[in-house]
């Protein structure tokens, strides 16, 4: 067995290898050292291999499916090997002989299809990258991704710079590249950093020779002309994926479309930095909860979930799909009455997408026969409710084309999976019981036959208690005897002797009672089964001809499923719409942004539920004014906490959700298509790849500086900060001055250096803003109203206070601030290079904090209403020892 296992491993290499054995599914060697830990089981030993003991660990077949999916999120890929024969014929060749085994399934991170191991509401994207060199130096990329379980198939031609974005776009499960290329400069920072698991994979899966070939073969095509001109890079990305999806799936060809080009230039460019920054779909530490997706999620189905989510990752550049969305978004918002019946009829409908991509790779069950079967039912719904408001007001472009799918849904199909199949479903379809009594009459009386015999069996017990004189007899059955006849201990010796003797044959005999079978049960019994054999056959033959009948039909399914999400995602967009007062932004090909009083469509809830103060609108307006050509410039300048960071991200993120298609928080919007969004916010350390705060941040900023143009949105938060005061102002100054002359784009700049906010003079598009602020009482008081102008000052220390610093900090601040501002006043340099800042507040926190506080602590225990002259008398003498030292 092990040389068996040995030679399955082999081939397996850098897979985990679910080896079943019986009912478990058992590994072996390092990759049981592995899963043990990985899963938190025992590990045990079994054998010897080489003189050694084999470390082993085990996890039953009922419950696998669990530990899979802990397996596969922590991006480990398993081999699951099964029994291929009967162990009965293994007997046959020898009593040691093995039992035939062979991985009848690869699961990788990148190509699920089972719903316990995929989340309903994300898409779960394999993703190949392949790469040619193009002119002298350069290089060209070649970006293909596939959703396994629903068919979603792309493929995209570009360079680098756009490479590390789409990747983040797709958010892949699972990338795989030519083993050759994981360790390349050009590649590296993406294994880094993306949240996907990397593949390395054979050369030969990219080989530009064959590629196109390969997708002809898998097609059934002679020509891909008819699907659009790819280029070589993207045939190699989009046959690698199908040459990785048939390893993993054993030769098993999933039916897919040929990829799909996506034109660059027809989405937002947002590279991985923004959109990790602006915590589209997950926030900065990995969650869901808290992301703007969570916040706008209001779909109902898995898929409308999904198509949300893509939406949000991919908002587009292109005008006339943007305006359609914004009229389905519209409809709905003003055919309010509509949306709850529709909701209802969108609750119960099925993933039918995965359902398919399961039933295609033959690892459909009944219920996914069901689910085909629940979405007609859901398509039916739909239709009518949606017939009847088009009576009364005719629907918008996106949501005709929705009705018109979902009326195309084959009816004839429909039908023939209600007549055929049963109101309850089984899991699996090995044993049958799935097909509705009706449809099939051999079945029927197959069934008949079979419920017979065992109703004839039932009542033979009565004629057995009769026969026997036993009144406690009992026809039982279990899967080793079969059906007998069983009887206590006690009664046995009459079933033994003539004349009983010769019905009732001894089977077995336990502590307590003693088994029988007669012909009669023998008989019936063979009846059972071989009408029950028969049974499960026909239900198994009419298993296919339904897969087969609904795959001829999947092209219609599918284009179902896509309009039950369209309609499930303008739904939850008006809804949105209604609940948050979010306004149609006008969206055009100008280069406008004006925002009329904009709010951060997160915090603005965050601050709800806290209870706190609600969310001061704000305006921001960038578009050329006058003679200004081109888009406007904001530096703001603001204390500490007054809400500078938020208001940037509050305009990012209107743009993004203006050019998704939907509605935007803030009273009124007008946004001239954004192509590329550049945000850099805050500031992060990357120490996994050796960058400091500062590089990352200079990185981040090198890459604005070089792509963004006059159509772009351009946020910066603090650039400069990580450095010396001197060269971080010197950066500021010289980026703004390059966003302003050769860039030209729309930018929002926030800055602590206030030395900048004298650029307005020089540069004739630069406008001054700030966050105003009251003071009172020495205290600051911040109240998140954006203005014109400039602030005098950072308020720093008060913020500084309010966060809880030591008294002796904040004081000792307030004297190095006065010295500072008067030093700085007749020479800047001097004094901040001279003055040891650190040192100096440090001795005097350490003076101010020790004596007072032991002299507080004790004055705040003692009662003097509760003490004696005596003991007063002795506190004021410990007082003075402690003021004393
Ligand atoms: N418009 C607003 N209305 C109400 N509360 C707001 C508003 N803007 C910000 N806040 C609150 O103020 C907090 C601080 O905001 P933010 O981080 O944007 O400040 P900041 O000026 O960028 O500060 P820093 O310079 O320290 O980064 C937020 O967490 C939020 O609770």
């Amino acid at each position: 067995m092990m040389e068996q296992f040995i030679e399955i491993k082999t081939a397996n290499p850098d897979s985990l290898l679910f080896y079943r054995m019986g009912d478990f599914y058992e590994l072996f060697f390092d990759d049981a050292r592995e899963a043990s830990q990985a899963l938190g089981i025992t590990l045990t030993k079994r054998g010897k291999h080489l003189g050694k003991d084999i470390p082993m660990c085990g996890v039953p077949v009922h419950a696998a499916e669990g530990y899979l999916e802990r397996l596969i999120a922590l991006g480990y890929k398993v081999a699951v090997c099964e029994q291929t024969e009967d162990p009965a014929e293994a007997k046959k060749r020898g009593a040691k002989s093995v039992v035939k085994r062979d991985v009848i399934r690869l699961i990788t991170p990148g190509t699920l299809t089972e719903d316990s191991l995929l989340d309903a509401s994300s898409s779960n994207y394999l993703a190949a990258v392949a790469r040619v060199k193009s002119g002298d130096e350069g290089q060209l990329y070649g970006l293909s991704w596939l959703e396994l379980s629903t068919g979603d198939y792309g493929v995209l031609a570009l360079d680098h710079l756009r490479l590390g974005a789409e990747l983040a776009r797709i958010d892949a499960r699972e990338v795989i590249i030519a083993d050759h290329m994981l360790m390349d400069e050009d590649i590296r920072p993406l294994t880094d950093t993306l949240r996907a698991s990397f593949s390395p994979v054979p050369r030969a899966f990219f080989d530009g020779a064959t590629a196109e070939d390969r997708l002809l073969d898998y097609f059934g095509l002679s020509t891909l002309d008819g699907h659009g001109h790819y280029q070589r890079v993207e045939l190699m990305a989009a046959s690698a994926i199908l040459a990785y999806v048939e390893k993993t799936q054993l030769g098993a060809r999933p039916p897919l479309n040929p990829p799909q080009r996506e034109l660059s230039g027809r989405t937002m460019a947002i590279d991985s930095a923004t959109r990790a920054n602006l915590e589209l779909v997950r926030t900065l530490s990995g969650d869901k909860k808290g992301s703007l997706l969570s916040i706008i999620d209001q779909t109902v189905t898995g898929g409308g979930s999904r198509m949300l989510a893509a939406r949000l990752s991919a908002p587009l550049a292109e005008l006339d799909p943007i305006l359609a969305r914004q009229d389905s978004v519209g409809w709905f918002l003003e055919n309010s009455w509509i949306r709850e019946d529709l909701l209802e009829d969108l609750k119960a409908a099925p993933d039918m997408p995965r359902a398919l991509s399961r039933l295609a790779l033959d690892r459909g069950g009944p219920r996914d026969m069901s689910a085909i079967r629940s979405g007609f039912a859901t398509v039916f719904a739909l239709m009518d409710h949606l017939a009847s408001a088009h009576t009364e007001t005719s629907l918008p472009s996106e949501l005709a084309r929705a009705q018109a799918a979902l009326s195309a849904m084959p009816q004839e199909l429909g039908q023939l999976l209600s007549n055929a199949l049963d109101d309850e479903m089984p899991l699996q379809k090995r044993d049958g019981g799935f097909v509705r009594s009706g449809y099939d009459e051999s079945l029927d009386e197959l069934r008949s036959l079979r419920d017979e015999s065992r109703r004839v069996i039932a009542s033979l017990q009565a004629d057995y208690a009769e026969q026997t004189g036993i009144k406690s007899v009992k026809v039982k059955h279990n899967n080793v005897l079969g059906y007998f006849v069983e009887v206590t201990a006690n009664n046995a010796d009459r079933l033994m002797t003539a004349p009983l003797n010769e019905t009732f044959i001894h089977r077995q005999t336990l502590a307590n009672a003693v088994r029988f079978t007669t012909t009669e049960l023998a008989d019936l019994e063979a009846r059972i089964a071989s009408a029950g054999a028969k049974v499960v056959a026909i239900e198994l033959s009419i298993f296919d001809q339904l897969r087969d009948a609904i795959l001829a039909s999947q092209d219609l399914i599918k284009q179902a499923a896509q309009a039950i999400a369209v309609l499930d995602v303008s739904i939850a967009l008006a809804r949105l719409a209604e609940e948050r007062n979010y306004c149609r932004p006008r969206v055009d090909d100008s280069l406008a942004f004006d925002i009329h009083n904009g709010r951060h469509p997160v915090v603005e809830i965050a601050l709800q539920k806290d209870g706190s103060d609600p969310f001061v609108a704000n305006d921001c307006d960038l578009s050329p004014k006058d003679s200004h050509l081109h888009g406007r410039i904001w530096l703001m300048t603001g204390p500490n906490m007054a809400g500078k960071s938020t208001f940037l991200r509050q305009n990012a993120l209107i743009a993004i959700l203006a050019q998704m298609g939907s509605f935007v928080p803030a009273d009124a919007a007008h946004i001239g298509l954004v192509d590329r969004l550049f945000s850099r916010v805050g500031a992060a350390d990357d120490l996994a790849r050796g960058r400091s705060t500062f590089m990352v941040e200079m990185v981040e900023t090198a890459a604005i500086l070089n792509q963004a143009g006059e159509r772009s949105l351009v946020i910066l938060d603090e650039i400069g900060r990580g450095t010396a005061t001197f060269d971080g102002l010197s950066i500021a100054w010289a980026t703004i001055e390059n966003l302003h002359e050769v860039n030209r784009a729309r930018a929002l700049f926030a800055t602590h250096y206030h030395e900048l906010t004298v650029l307005h003079e020089k540069l004739p598009r630069l406008i001054n803003a700030t966050v105003k602020v009251k003071e009172w009482q020495g205290d600051v008081v911040f109240l998140h109203q954006i203005v014109p102008g400039a602030a005098d000052r950072s308020y720093g220390i008060q913020v500084a206070k309010l966060a809880g610093l030591p008294d002796g900090v904040i004081a000792r601040a307030r004297d190095v601030l006065q010295h500072l501002e008067e030093g700085d006043r007749q020479s800047p340099a001097a004094t901040i290079d001279d003055l040891p800042l650190f040192s100096v507040s440090m001795q005097k926190q350490e003076l101010v904090e020790a004596e007072p506080d032991a002299l507080r602590d004790t004055l705040q225990v003692i009662d003097p209403d509760d003490m004696s002259p005596r003991e007063a008398h002795e506190a004021l003498y410990k007082l003075k020892a402690l003021l004393q030292g």
